[in-house]
């Protein structure tokens, strides 16, 4: 069971007609029919936007959210069913990442600071397709195609009616979940994807008798995770409180460190060393976690704490970057000294991947259980 910790919302129906369009050159055949092409009328959607930074306050609903419009062939417009929510859109709501999303958005920064409101949150989403981009291959989305996604931070998120998004962001919704369960997925899995796959290398052929310590195994990324390496025959041994020790039990899991109960280094260097490392907590688990890895095999410590949008919202992008690649260089020559690699992992928007985790998902290997909250 994932107890991924997002809300999941359901969302109104759509009233296509009422909208318009710049896109008329764009949408395939019959579609044209669904957008009121002329230029008179304003295109509008509800959403929930913030105006500024700040906390739960700078939240606002309106009805008059600018219409998403495809701006590049290869892109999707979909309807939103049901929308998730990370702890990321909980920090980007206070600021957090705010100039490194400003410069993915802007790189010429042609656009005045503050361009980015309104700002919709929600990196999660579960819908419909409404619309493809003239490359779009019917072979690969049509209108009415079921469809899930993790929304990059530096896009429109999923509060609001519509979202665009590129056709390589989005992926066929996995058949046996509802569109609620569904929007509870994309984001966590995205990151631990790219995290375990792409970072630290594991892949479905290459995990069987691996020994793999997640840091931090109860939550939305570690408990993805565990699915996902016992699925590919990993060895799995998670952190996490005491309370959780079912949970991850019941994932399969095959053994539990419990961090609350005493100093967790010291539990952890009297197991056998391990493969790779997931960090999902961070702090000072830097300071003994890459002692625990096999030297000189290859074993890769891989941290999704990170300083990397904070370097770039305190120092701006030119030091921040700098200050980032001069950090993960010097701690990656450290260690490599010592016979282990060190990496940053982040997330990234992967429609592929998320091809396979729907098979896994369909296939029963990844389980699922969620509280539901409606936004009326
Ligand atoms: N770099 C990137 O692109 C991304 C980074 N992240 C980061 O990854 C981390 C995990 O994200 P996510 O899974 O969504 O977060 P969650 O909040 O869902 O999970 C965090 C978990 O960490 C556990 N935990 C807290 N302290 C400790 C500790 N000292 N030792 C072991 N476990 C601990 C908690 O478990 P318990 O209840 O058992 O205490 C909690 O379940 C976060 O730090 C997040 O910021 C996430 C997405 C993208």
């Amino acid at each position: 069971m994932l107890p991924l910790r997002q809300l999941a919302c359901s969302w109104w129906s759509c009233l296509l007609n009422s909208r318009t369009p710049c896109v008329k050159t764009l949408v395939h055949g019959d579609q044209r029919r669904l957008f009121n092409t002329s230029n008179s009328r304003m295109t509008i959607m509800p959403a929930w936007v913030i105006d500024r930074y700040g906390s739960n306050d700078v939240l606002r609903f309106t009805k008059n959210a600018g219409f998403p419009i495809i701006n590049y062939p290869n892109e999707v417009i979909v309807q939103v069913h049901a929308a998730g929510l990370n702890p990321i859109d909980v920090s980007m709501r206070g600021g957090y990442g705010a100039a490194t999303m400003a410069m993915k958005r802007d790189p010429l920064n042609i656009n005045q600071s503050g361009s980015e409101f309104p700002l919709i949150l929600g990196r999660d989403m579960s819908g419909i397709i409404m619309e493809c981009g003239l490359d779009v291959a019917p072979a690969y989305f049509k209108e009415g195609d079921e469809v899930w996604a993790a929304i990059p931070p530096w896009k429109q998120g999923s509060l609001a009616e519509f979202v665009v998004l590129s056709a390589n962001e989005v992926s066929k919704k996995p058949k046996c979940l509802s569109h609620i369960e569904a929007a509870a997925v994309p984001y966590v899995a995205a990151t631990a994807w790219s995290a375990l796959v792409n970072t630290g290398g594991l892949n479905k052929d290459n995990c069987a008798k691996k020994r793999i310590l997640i840091l931090g195994g109860s939550g939305g990324v570690g408990t993805f995770s565990i699915q996902m390496l016992k699925a590919w025959g990993a060895h799995v041994t998670v952190t996490c409180s005491q309370n959780a020790e079912c949970l991850v039990r019941g994932l399969g899991v095959d053994h539990v460190v419990d961090y609350t109960a005493g100093p967790v280094e010291v539990a952890l260097r009297a197991l056998e060393k391990f493969d790779l490392v997931l960090d999902n907590v961070g702090g000072d688990t830097e300071s003994w976690a890459l002692g625990l890895l096999k030297p000189w095999c290859g074993a890769k410590y891989v941290t999704l704490v990170t300083p990397f949008l904070r370097n770039t919202d305190r120092l701006g992008i030119a030091d921040g970057m700098l200050q980032t690649g001069v950090t993960v260089a010097y701690k990656a020559l450290k260690h490599l000294s010592k016979g282990v690699h060190y990496r940053w992992g982040m997330f990234a928007p992967n429609g592929p991947a998320l091809d396979d985790i729907s098979e896994m998902v369909d296939a029963g290997k990844v389980l699922f259980s969620l509280s539901v909250h409606f936004l009326s």
